[in-house]
C-alpha cells in the first residue's frame, strides 16, 4: 500500500520505518528541512535503538522516502497518518495547531480519496475538528472529494520503539464505517500473523483507550511512589513492598517501580491532557490531578535528600549526576526529573558534573551556557573532585558500578538513588551511605 506520514519523530519515523519494513511504501514528510535532509543522509535524528538499519535498508529499496514537499506528500498516499507533536498548552489541554495544520494541508492539495488516520495523541473530539479542517479546505477550492478519518493511536515506548510497533499487543483502529476499516485491516494485515491485534472500535473510544491507557501506566508510578514516601516515614522497604504486591497476577510487576518521577514527552501531558478534558465536560478528575501532583512532587525528592544531607547548605558543591536522559535507552529530555534536579542544585549555589550514554547533546543543547554544569566523557570522569553521587536514570552501565573506585572519588561518602539500583550493604562495605526511595527510615533524611 502507498502510505503519506506526516511528522517524522518519534512515532512518525517509527510508524514509516517498520510499516516499509513490512512491504509497504512509505513517503515521510515533515516541515523540518535539516531534519529531512538528515534523513536523506542516512542520520537517524534520534537514539532509538534498531531504527538506523531498517531506515538505511528501507530507503536503499526505495520503500521509504523523505520529503519536505507537501503537495508531493498529499499526493503519493491513500492512507495519511498524522504523527506530529500535540504539547501541552499552557492551561494543559493539547495543543492541535500543527495536527489542524496537516489536515488543512491534505484539504488543500488531496485530489482523490484519502484516509486520514490520527496517530498522533488527541483528546476526544479531534477527529471531528480534522474532518472539518479538511473538509473547509476542499470548500474553499469546491472540490467534492470523498475522505475518511480515522484513529489510529500510538503505544510504543521511547527505548524499545521498533520492538513495540513491529510486536503490538494490540493495534487500535477506530472508524465509523467500513471503507477505511478494511483498508487499515490490509495496512495491518502483516502484524496478525501470530494473532489478531487490531481491535476495532468507534473513533471517540479509540481517542479516549490512548489517554486511558497512559493515564493508567502514570496512576500505577504515582500510587508507588505515594507508597514510598509512606515506606520512608515507616521504615518498610518499598523494594520488598513492591515484589510482594507484583505476585499478585491482578498488579502485575509492570510499571510499579518507584523512582525519582516520571518524565518524557507523554505522561506528563497526556495527564493533564485528560484532565483538562474532564473539566471542558463539567467534570472534576480528581484522581488524574492527584497522579499528576505527586509526580510533580516526586520530581524534587531527591533534592531534599541532597539538601538535607549538607544541613540545607549546597553553596559550592559539586554533584556527579548519572543519567540525564528521562529513562534508559534514549536521548529523549523532554520532563526529564534530573532537569527539575539541576535547576534546583543549580538555584542553590551548587555545580554539576554529568554523565549520560546518549543525553550529553542533547543536554548541551537545552543548557548551552550554564556555568554550572559540566558535561563529563564517561561516569569515572564526573565523579572526580565531586562531593556526592547522585544517579537519576537506571541505565545498564549503572547497574554495578565499582563502589570502591566511588567511595575513593567523592568527598562525602554518599550516594543518592532515583532508581534503586543498589542493596544498601553493597555499598556499606565500601563506607558509603546509601539514599533511595522509599528504602526504610532516615531514607528521607529527617530523622
Ligand atoms: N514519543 C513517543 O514515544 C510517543 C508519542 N506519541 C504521540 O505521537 C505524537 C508525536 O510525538 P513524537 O513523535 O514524540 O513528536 P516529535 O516532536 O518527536 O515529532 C513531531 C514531528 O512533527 C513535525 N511536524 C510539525 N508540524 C508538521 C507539519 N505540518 N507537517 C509535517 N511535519 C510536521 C515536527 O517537525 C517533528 O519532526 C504526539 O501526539 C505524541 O503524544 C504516541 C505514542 C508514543
Ligand atoms: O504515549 C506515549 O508516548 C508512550 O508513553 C509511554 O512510553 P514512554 O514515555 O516512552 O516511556 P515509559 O517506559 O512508559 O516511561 C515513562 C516514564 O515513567 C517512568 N517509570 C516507568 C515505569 C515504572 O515502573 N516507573 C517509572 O518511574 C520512567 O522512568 C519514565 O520516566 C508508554 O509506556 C507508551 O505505551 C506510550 O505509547
Amino acid at each position: 500500500m502507498r502510505i503519506t506520514i506526516f511528522g517524522t519523530g518519534y512515532v512518525g519515523l517509527v510508524t514509516g520505518a517498520c510499516l516499509a519494513e513490512v512491504g509497504h511504501h512509505v513517503m515521510c514528510m515533515d516541515v523540518d528541512q535539516a531534519k529531512i535532509d538528515r534523513l536523506r543522509e542516512g542520520i537517524i535524528p534520534i537514539y532509538e535503538p534498531g531504527l538506523e538499519p531498517i531506515v538505511a535498508h528501507n530507503t536503499a529499496a526505495g520503500r521509504l522516502q523523505f520529503t519536505t514537499d507537501v503537495v508531493e506528500a498529499v499526493d503519493y498516499g491513500e492512507l495519511q497518518f498524522i504523527a506530529v507533536g500535540t504539547p501541552s498548552d499552557e492551561d494543559g489541554s493539547a495543543d492541535l495547531k500543527y495536527v489542524l495544520a496537516v489536515a488543512g494541508s491534505i484539504g488543500e492539495h488531496m485530489n482523490d480519496y484519502k484516509v486520514v488516520i490520527d496517530k498522533s495523541t488527541v483528546p476526544v473530539g479531534t477527529a471531528d475538528k480534522v474532518r472539518e479542517a479538511v473538509r473547509g479546505k476542499l470548500l474553499e477550492r469546491s472540490a467534492d472529494i470523498d475522505f475518511d478519518v480515522v484513529s489510529n493511536p500510538e503505544f510504543l515506548k521511547e527505548g524499545a520503539a521498533v520492538d513495540d510497533f513491529m510486536k503490538p499487543d494490540r493495534i487500535i483502529v477506530g472508524t465509523d464505517s467500513d471503507r477505511p476499516q478494511e483498508l487499515l485491516r490490509e495496512l495491518y494485515y502483516p502484524f496478525n500473523r501470530n494473532h489478531e491485534r487490531v481491535i476495532f472500535m468507534d473513533v471517540r473510544s479509540a481517542e479516549l483507550t490512548k489517554y486511558a491507557a497512559n493515564a493508567m501506566l502514570a496512576t500505577k508510578i504515582s500510587f508507588m511512589n505515594e507508597v514510598a514516601n509512606l515506606a520512608e516515614r515507616l521504615g518498610a522497604d518499598i523494594e520488598h513492598v513492591r515484589r510482594g504486591m507484583g505476585s499478585d497476577p491482578r498488579i502485575g510487576y509492570h510499571f510499579i517501580y518507584p523512582g525519582c518521577g516520571y518524565g518524557g514527552s507523554c505522561f506528563p501531558k497526556d495527564v493533564k491532557a485528560l484532565a483538562w478534558t474532564a473539566r471542558e465536560y463539567d467534570y472534576e478528575a480528581r484522581l488524574l490531578d492527584a497522579v499528576e501532583a505527586v509526580n510533580s512532587a516526586q520530581k524534587h525528592v531527591l533534592f531534599d535528600k541532597v539538601s538535607h544531607y549538607y544541613g540545607g547548605d549546597l553553596a559550592g558543591k559539586t554533584v556527579a549526576l548519572w543519567g540525564l536522559s528521562f529513562k534508559p535507552k534514549t536521548d529523549d529530555m523532554r520532563e526529564a526529573p534530573s532537569r527539575v534536579l539541576m535547576e534546583k542544585l543549580w538555584a542553590a549555589g551548587a555545580s554539576v558534573q554529568a554523565f549520560d550514554p546518549e543525553a550529553m547533546e542533547e543536554t548541551q543543547r537545552i543548557y548551552p551556557d550554564q556555568p554550572g554544569l559540566q558535561l563529563c566523557g564517561t561516569k569515572e570522569q564526573a565523579l572526580k573532585g565531586a562531593d556526592c553521587l547522585v544517579i537519576c536514570t537506571e541505565w545498564k552501565e549503572f547497574r554495578s558500578p565499582d563502589f570502591a573506585q566511588i567511595a575513593a572519588a567523592i568527598r562525602s561518602p554518599v550516594v543518592f538513588d532515583g532508581r534503586n539500583l543498589y542493596d544498601e550493604k553493597m555499598l556499606g562495605r565500601h563506607g558509603l551511605s546509601y539514599y533511595a526511595i522509599g528504602r526504610g527510615l532516615n531514607q528521607f533524611g529527617t530523622r
